[in-house]
Parts: structure tokens; C-alpha cells; sequence
């Protein structure tokens, strides 16, 4: 229990840290009923980690949920749980109040296309849209949903551990966006773990670190355990060992509030095996690499953006 009582103080410490950043925490508080009807335009990996988590934390059932894509297939499992599904995104426009936008950056200017080319378009309106897309600004979003009047949209950036409880979120509000509709999003990413309101211009490069991330760990964890192999391991035990490492090592960080550094001299004996380990790997450059990797992926987000605006 004091284990658990530090660890949460030192979370609230850490979590100062962003405060005085200006940036808004969220506690969390699930309700149930939150929205009437959840849309998702895009079923694939981010839309199933989002509404997964929601139906598991009762904030919707699946009866609740709209989606769609083109490929009737991929649809397959969530109509097996019970959702509403559709190839036309119209009847998830229509349906929906809350409407995720979760299609890649390069789909989107079609996927609204679709919607707009239905006969019944003009049915959507006074919806709150919700994007997910990597690159997009408000700015840009607002201007393709302008022919749907009196939307709003917030700027949703989540990772997929929101699937496990165990996500990042952070969010930032478009013109005209409500109270309850902050509360709405607020709500429903914070069962999923951390959220935060933040100031748009801090969205990308959190992408690059909260969203991205997890592709970095896994190869991280993946080298780890083909270590373990290369020394004898074997690879269920070594990718095992490997994974509670990382979460280890990632709670140390959150619950102890000691510096990386210290950390790591914590676990380095003077001449011990641990040093050579990380004389290797500075040898390789991980560092240079991990912050190369959070750099290339933040001007990766700007990059999207113009593709698409200079194919239009
Ligand atoms: N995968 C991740 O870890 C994260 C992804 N994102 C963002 O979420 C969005 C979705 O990414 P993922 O789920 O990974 O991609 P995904 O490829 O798994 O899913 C996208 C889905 O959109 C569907 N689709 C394609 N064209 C469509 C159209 N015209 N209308 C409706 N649906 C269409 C596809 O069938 C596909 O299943 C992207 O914009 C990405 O930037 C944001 C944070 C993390
Ligand atoms: O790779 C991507 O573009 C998406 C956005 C962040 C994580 N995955």
C-alpha cells in the first residue's frame, strides 16, 4: 500500500511537471451513457484500440457504435460484436453525434468526399468530430468539414496501449468546441490512461514520442530478447523478461522521480557487467538514434500535411 501511495504521489510530481508546462491533466472518471451513438470513419488498429477500450470500460456498447471503410471484410469483427457497420462513412456521419475521424491522413480528403457525394449529406450537421490523423492541423480539419454546419472538431493524438489501459493521450480543442464537448473526450480517452489537454503546437512532436513510441519500444524489446537468444536464451523466456524490463524500468522513471541517469548509475557496478553493456550501446549511437527517430517523425507529421495539400 505505500508502494502504491509513493507511486502515485510521484506521478502527481511528474505530472506537475507537464501542469507548469501549461499543460492540462485529466483525472480519470468514467461514466457510462456519455454519447448516444459513436462513429468511426477507418476501422482499423487505432479505431479498434479506442473503442475497444470504451466498450470494456462501459462507456459504450456496441450497439452504440457506427464504423465504417470500404473493405466489408475488415468490418467482419465488429459486426460479430455488434456494432453498426457500413462501406458508405454517410451513415456513420448521419448516425453518430461523436464521429472519430481514424482513416490515414492521405484517405481523408476521399473519405469526405464519400460523405459529401451522398444524397442525404445535408443530414450532418451539429456533430463533434473527433481526429486521430497524425499531420493535420484544426486549421486544416475545419476547412474540410466546413461544409458540415455547426461542426466541431477536437484533435485527438492516442497510442495503442489505450487498447491496455495503459495509453497516452493528449487533445486540443477546435473554434466553437463546448464544455461538455471537452468533458465528452476528456471522459472517454482518460479511462485508457494518461490524458492531457495541450497547446496544439506541442500535438507533432508528442506524436513523435507518445504515439510512435510504442513502434520504437517493441524494437527495442524485440533486439533485447534476440540478445537473450543469442546467449543461450530461450525466445519465450527472453521476450518475456525482456517486456517486464521495459515496464519496469519505465515505472522506476514514473514513481521514483530520480533522473535517468541516476538510475542507470544505480544499475552500474564500477567495472561490472552492466557498464559494458552500455558502452556498447553508445558505441552504436542509441541516443543520437532515439532523438534522430523523434525528430524524423515530427517533420514526418509537417510532411503529410503538405502531400496532401499539394495534391489538391
Ligand atoms: N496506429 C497508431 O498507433 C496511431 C495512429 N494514429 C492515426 O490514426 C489513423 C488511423 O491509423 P491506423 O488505425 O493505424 O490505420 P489502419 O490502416 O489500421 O486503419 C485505417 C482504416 O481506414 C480504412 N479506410 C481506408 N480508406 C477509407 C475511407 N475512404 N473511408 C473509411 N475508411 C477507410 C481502412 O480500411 C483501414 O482499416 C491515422 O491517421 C494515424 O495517423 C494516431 C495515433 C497512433
Ligand atoms: O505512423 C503513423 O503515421 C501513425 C501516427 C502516429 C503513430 N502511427
Amino acid at each position: 500500500m505505500m508502494a502504491l501511495a509513493h507511486f502515485r504521489r510521484n506521478l502527481i510530481n511528474s505530472v506537475n511537471f507537464f501542469i507548469n508546462k501549461g499543460v492540462k491533466l485529466s483525472t480519470k472518471q468514467p461514466s457510462s451513457k456519455l454519447v448516444e451513438k459513436i462513429g468511426f470513419i477507418g476501422d482499423g488498429n487505432m479505431a479498434k484500440a479506442i473503442c475497444f477500450s470504451l466498450e470494456k470500460h462501459n462507456i459504450v456498447d456496441f450497439s452504440q457504435v457506427y464504423v465504417s471503410s470500404p473493405y466489408k471484410a475488415n468490418l467482419n469483427i465488429w459486426k460479430e460484436k455488434g456494432a453498426n457497420i457500413s462501406t458508405n462513412n454517410a451513415d456513420v456521419a448521419k448516425n453518430a453525434d461523436v464521429i472519430f475521424l481514424a482513416v490515414k491522413p492521405h484517405f481523408l480528403q476521399n473519405a469526405l468526399d464519400g460523405i459529401l457525394m451522398d444524397k442525404s449529406a445535408n443530414e450532418v450537421k451539429d456533430k463533434l468530430f473527433i481526429s486521430i490523423l497524425a499531420g493535420y492541423t484544426l486549421e486544416d480539419l475545419e476547412g474540410f468539414l466546413t461544409p458540415f454546419k455547426n461542426s466541431r472538431i477536437i484533435r485527438v493524438m492516442p497510442n495503442t496501449p489505450v487498447l491496455i489501459g495503459e495509453g497516452c493521450t493528449v487533445y486540443c480543442p477546435g473554434t466553437n468546441v463546448t464544455k461538455k464537448d471537452l468533458d465528452i473526450v476528456k471522459t472517454m480517452m482518460e479511462v485508457s490512461g494518461l490524458c492531457y489537454e495541450v497547446e496544439e503546437r506541442f500535438i507533432d512532436p508528442i506524436a513523435a514520442v507518445c504515439a510512435s513510441g510504442p513502434a520504437y519500444v517493441y524494437l527495442f524489446i524485440e533486439a533485447l530478447s534476440d540478445g537473450g537468444v543469442r546467449m543461450g536464451l530461450h525466445r519465450e523466456m527472453a521476450t518475456e523478461l525482456a517486456a517486464q524490463t521495459v515496464i519496469g524500468a519505465g515505472k522506476m522513471v514514473l514513481s521514483t522521480n530520480k533522473h535517468m541517469g541516476i538510475l542507470k548509475d544505480e544499475v552500474c557496478s564500477a567495472g561490472g557487467t552492466t557498464i559494458a553493456g552500455i558502452h556498447a550501446l553508445e558505441r552504436g549511437g542509441v541516443r543520437g538514434s532515439v532523438i534522430d527517430a523523434v525528430e524524423a517523425a515530427t517533420k514526418r507529421a509537417t510532411e503529410l500535411r503538405r502531400i496532401k495539400k499539394d495534391s489538391t
